[in-house]
């Protein structure tokens, strides 16, 4: 599914509330954090907010610095980022600040899946949207892991009202252990970066590593991460990093002990399907992997047959390895060399 680099941003109490039971609004954020927030809104394409959000807060959703608007302009975006919500009652107010120009989408009524959302707005040029709430939407996009990266801004305060609205619902959050980003003091408030698909994370390093093969018309440029059980990185590698003829799996094993006990728990993270046979070497990176006692790797992209037949996947899965095929990242990895197409 082609859908754009969706960020979930939130500020919360820290009993984990996004509002009060009352009718006003609670500001959560302080001054610096509002600045934050209104940076990252000038960084992206789209603004999404669910239709209770708009009825209960009424938000201009606009990014408020001047400088940051006419930066926009400068590189050629419109000076706001566009504004999406969705509804499947129809009930928003057309005086609300969300419709004061027609720099807006709304999606429904009747309810649109949430898939479809955001594939049109991809097709529309969004490939960067923030998402700032309520619950419900957070909860639709964590649940059906539609989302890249959580910021979520943690004030101070206490609500203690259990009648008010959380960051998230109840639901089956597919995510496990979140990998943990950067973590800012901004004011009086902790703002913690969190990526809710860890292999998606992973992969996503691997393919930054790949970016730094020497060039080559005979070899793909792969990028490879070994993570431990605990969530820490142990090694990372690239092709020809070293040598001329390693693959990044290689160089990435290279870097420790071959013995180390942390790989018997570990997953090998590699942007291409790990090789099966080799013109240049005796042992594939399958056979590597195998022999370290690895026992789960994941990667994007199947070995096109450009060079020589790839059958890792099945190498590495009859010897027991669990393997697991990230297809929705395959176009960030061949977007890296005109190889891959
Ligand atoms: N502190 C913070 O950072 C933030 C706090 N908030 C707070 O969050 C609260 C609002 O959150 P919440 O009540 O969960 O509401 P949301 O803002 O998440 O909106 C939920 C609404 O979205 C629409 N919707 C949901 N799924 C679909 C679908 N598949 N298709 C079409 N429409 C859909 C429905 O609208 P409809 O009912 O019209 O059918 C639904 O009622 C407010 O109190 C607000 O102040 C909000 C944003 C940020
Ligand atoms: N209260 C709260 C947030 N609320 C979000 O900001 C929106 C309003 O912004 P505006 O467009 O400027 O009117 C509101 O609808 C909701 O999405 N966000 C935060 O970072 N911190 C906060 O404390």
């Amino acid at each position: 599914m082609n859908r754009p680099y969706t960020i979930l941003s939130a500020a919360m109490s820290v009993d984990g509330y996004i509002d009060d039971a009352t009718d006003d609004r609670l500001i959560l954020s302080g001054d610096e954090d509002w600045d934050r927030v209104d940076e990252l809104r000038a960084s992206v394409d789209a603004i999404m907010v669910g239709a209770n959000t708009i009825r209960r807060d009424n938000p201009r959703l606009g990014v408020r610095s001047d400088e940051r608007r006419a930066e926009r302009e400068a590189r050629g975006l419109p000076a706001n980022p566009l504004r999406v919500t969705f509804t499947a009652s129809g009930s928003l107010d057309k005086e609300a600040a969300f419709f004061r120009d027609d720099n807006f989408v709304v999606y429904g009524p009747p309810a649109v899946p949430l898939s479809v959302v955001v594939e049109d707005l991809a097709r529309r040029g969004v490939k960067r949207l923030m998402v700032e709430g309520g619950s419900a939407v957070h909860t639709a996009f964590l649940t059906q892991n539609l989302a890249d990266e959580i910021q979520l801004a943690v004030a101070p305060i206490f609500v203690g009202d259990s009648r008010a609205p959380r960051f998230v619902q109840d639901g089956q959050f597919g995510t496990g252990r979140m990998v943990l980003g950067d973590i800012q003091r901004v004011g009086d408030v902790t703002v913690m970066q969190f990526f809710p698909d860890a292999d998606r994370y992973w992969l996503r390093v691997c393919i930054e590593e790949s970016r730094k093969c020497p060039p080559s018309e005979t070899a793909y440029p792969v990028g490879a991460v070994i993570v431990a059980a605990d969530g820490k990185e142990i090694a990372r590698g690239y092709s020809r990093e070293t040598d001329p003829k390693a693959h990044a799996e290689e160089e990435a094993l290279a870097k420790i002990p071959f013995n180390d006990p942390r790989l018997k728990t570990a997953t090998i993270y590699s942007s291409l399907e790990p090789c099966s046979t080799r013109m240049s070497r005796p042992r594939s990176c399958s056979q590597w992997i195998i022999d370290a006692g690895i026992p789960r790797v994941v990667f994007a992209l199947r070995e096109p047959s450009r060079f020589v037949i790839g059958e890792g996947f099945e190498v590495l899965a009859t010897a027991g390895v669990t393997v697991v095929e990230r297809p929705d990242l395959a176009p960030e990895v061949k977007n890296v060399s005109s190889l891959y197409r």
